[in-house]
């Protein structure tokens, strides 16, 4: 399977590196406004290649995207320290307005992977840019919000965050709901799981998780400048449930007819993600605070985007 990256700078060669070494592509390709900076990342990532899986990295122009099945959409300015996702907004918002119609000029049958933030709203952005259908438009949504959500508790309790099963909806970012009403290890609530291994989940506990995720980009962006394992990493997990057509359960984001009362907003619920890309979206269980978190997590989008359009 063929995968086109636009944007070549940390998160687009990170998601590259991530696919490239968990087998997600048998060819990757990068652009960038930078060529070199696209030549020298390919480069440098095809050496992790005879550790791994075969797969080519090249770097190339629009025109080399023909025939990917997923191209990833990582191009545009980050956040810097302070700063909040939704003030990259028409910064970001200029740059798809000239990359979705080169990408999609080359490769129509493409599945777009939005990473850019804001990215509920740029997964909105690329929709209307690109004339696909929602299904095929995925933000990466709050799929990196849920993995810190699963670090965390799993640290807490002492078990593999893999064994956790818990979700962030709404919006990747301020406003996002972390679920602990359903979050549960094996058969037992977290709660009930905590309480047993003598690792309470006290009001305490719950505000340091919910600042940890909350918080994660701004507290790593003031150390590092930006983020970029985690997501690479979230990204290779959309591609494979693409590329193995999994129907793999994964919090990502697409436009959705209706959120809680709000019509037509991108935001991130549990979707079920296969080769066609979201061929479904569960009706999370929420309790009354979550639903009201998750709708004014729907009005914020659902504002921020109406500057837009
Ligand atoms: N969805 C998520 O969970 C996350 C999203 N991000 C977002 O991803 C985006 C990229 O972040 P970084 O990679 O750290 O930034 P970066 O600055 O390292 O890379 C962005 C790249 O886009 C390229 N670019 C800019 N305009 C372009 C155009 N018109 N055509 C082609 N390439 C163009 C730049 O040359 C640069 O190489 C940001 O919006 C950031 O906020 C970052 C981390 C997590
Ligand atoms: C930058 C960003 O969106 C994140 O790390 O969550």
């Amino acid at each position: 399977m063929k995968v086109g990256i636009v944007g070549a700078g940390m998160v687009g060669s990170a998601a590259g590196y991530a696919i490239a070494l968990t087998g997600g592509a048998s060819e990757i390709v990068l652009v960038d406004y930078k060529p070199a900076l696209a030549v020298a990342q390919a480069e440098d990532i095809a050496h992790a290649v005879p550790f791994a899986h075969p797969c080519r990295v090249l770097a190339g122009d629009y025109d080399d995207l023909a025939g990917a099945t997923v191209v990833v959409l990582a191009a545009g300015v980050p956040q810097k320290p302070g700063e909040s996702r939704l003030s990259l907004l028409s910064r970001n918002a200029e740059v798809f307005s000239e990359v979705v119609a080169r990408v999609i000029k080359a490769a129509p049958d493409a599945l777009l992977l939005v990473a850019s933030n804001p990215v509920d709203i740029m997964t909105e952005v690329a929709l209307r840019a690109s004339g696909l259908p929602p299904e095929r438009v995925i933000g990466s949504g709050t799929i990196l919000d849920t993995a810190r959500f699963r670090t965390l508790l799993g640290a807490h309790l002492g078990i593999a965050a893999g064994s956790v099963h818990a979700y962030v909806l709404g919006e990747h970012g301020d406003s996002e709901v972390l679920v602990w009403s359903s979050a549960r290890v094996g058969t037992e609530t977290v709660a009930r799981f905590g309480a047993q291994l003598g690792a309470a989940i006290t009001d305490e506990v719950r505000d340091r998780i919910d600042a940890g995720v909350r918080q994660a980009a701004y507290r790593i962006i003031e150390g590092k400048g930006a983020t970029w394992y985690g997501i690479g990493a979230g990204l290779a997990r959309i591609v494979q449930a693409v590329r193995n057509d999994q129907s793999s359960v994964l919090s990502c984001s697409i436009v959705t007819p209706e959120v809680e009362g709000v019509q037509d907003v991108a935001l991130s619920l549990p979707r079920v993600v296969g080769s066609k890309g979201v061929i479904g979206t569960l009706a999370p269980d929420l309790s009354p605070d979550e639903a009201a978190g998750l709708r004014r997590s729907a009005e914020v989008l659902k504002e921020t985007s109406a500057r837009l359009f």
